[in-house]
């Protein structure tokens, strides 16, 4: 039998950094949604009791790097689960990018073998599993708008934001998340408004919305990045209502309402960088309806 995921990528429509832990983690309070740019998780049952990875892009372990890899073995141990699976990823969100694509493969994991092996897991059991393999995982568990706190695995659902187009542009250099918390400095920091932008979010004030993006990490990852600033410079002359770096980066994402401004947008920024995608929003994944 097989069983077939859908990955979403996510964007930070306001990211703060609150406090550094004792952990190595820090806290944060951020709004975080998902956009319609999908990896495609395929889970088989194989022979034997391993789990077999293989990945459709160059960059992406196919071992127990792979976050997929990390959810199947963490299910196989708790639920004492003695079967073989090979999980197959085709990667369209680009990687290490400020996406959460490693984290949705992740997640598409465990919403997989919970289907695949009969585990009747609650949303809850997901959330707790997702939050050993990284802190952003448990976002990803069921996607749509949440508030997420803690170091990013406390997730309360938000209303969605008013429906527009995505447009991403990813520079072609990858960033370490790791790397780019370890280098804020939170006393000189911005902190962008996170209530302010779920009250935007609640009133389905587009312009507001656009106005209140904030990311903490933006200054951070632009000094290593400079083609951030090009890109969000360029994004705003073309007419992008709202403009900001998403996650750790380097992606940067455009807003706009209007599918005329969304293809000046893509047509723009293609002369400048070679990864440019238009997305809409989405919604709650559909099939979790039924863990809640
Ligand atoms: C910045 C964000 C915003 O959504 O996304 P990405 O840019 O990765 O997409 C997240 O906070 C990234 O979450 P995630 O990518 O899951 O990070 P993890 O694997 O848990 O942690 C990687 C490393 O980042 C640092 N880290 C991560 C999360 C956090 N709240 N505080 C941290 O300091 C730690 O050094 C940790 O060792
Ligand atoms: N399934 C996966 N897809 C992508 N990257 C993965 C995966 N599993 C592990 N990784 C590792 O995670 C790192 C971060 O990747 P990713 O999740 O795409 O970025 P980000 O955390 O910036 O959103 C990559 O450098 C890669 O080595």
């Amino acid at each position: 039998m097989k069983v077939i995921e859908k990955a979403p990528a996510k964007i930070n429509l306001s990211l703060d950094v609150v406090s550094k832990r004792d952990d190595g983690f820090h806290n944060v309070n951020m709004i975080m949604t998902t956009i319609d740019l999908s990896d495609r998780i395929e889970c088989r049952d194989i022979e034997g009791d391993q789990i077999k990875i293989k990945s459709s892009a160059p960059y992406v372990p196919e071992d127990e790097r792979n976050f997929a890899y990390q959810a199947a073995r963490l299910i196989k141990e708790i639920y004492n689960i003695c079967r073989g699976v090979e999980i197959v990823i085709t990667k369209n969100i680009p990687v290490a990018a400020g996406l959460a694509g490693g984290s949705s493969d992740a997640a598409a994991t465990i919403r997989a073998l919970n289907q695949l092996w009969n585990l009747n897991m609650t949303y809850r059991d997901m959330l707790n599993l997702a939050a050993k393999i990284g802190s952003d995982v448990a976002f990803c568990i069921q996607g749509g708008t949440a508030l997420a706190t803690g170091r990013g695995e406390i997730i309360t659902p938000i209303d969605s934001p008013p429906a527009c187009w995505v447009v991403l542009v990813k520079p072609p250099v990858s960033v370490s998340t790791a790397e780019i918390y370890q280098a804020l400095n939170i006393e000189n920091a911005t902190h962008p408004n996170v209530e302010g932008m779920q009250e935007a979010i609640k009133q389905q004030n587009f312009e507001q919305m656009c106005l209140l993006l904030g990311n903490t990490l933006e200054d951070v990852t632009m000094e290593k990045v400079p083609e951030i600033a090009q890109i969000k410079t360029q994004m705003k002359k073309i007419g992008a209502e709202g403009v900001l770096m998403s996650g750790s980066g380097p992606t940067v994402f455009g807003l706009t309402r209007y599918e005329s401004r969304m293809q000046r947008l893509c047509n723009g920024l293609k002369g400048f960088c070679r990864e440019v995608y238009a997305v809409r929003l989405l919604q709650k994944i559909d099939i979790l309806s039924k863990y809640e």
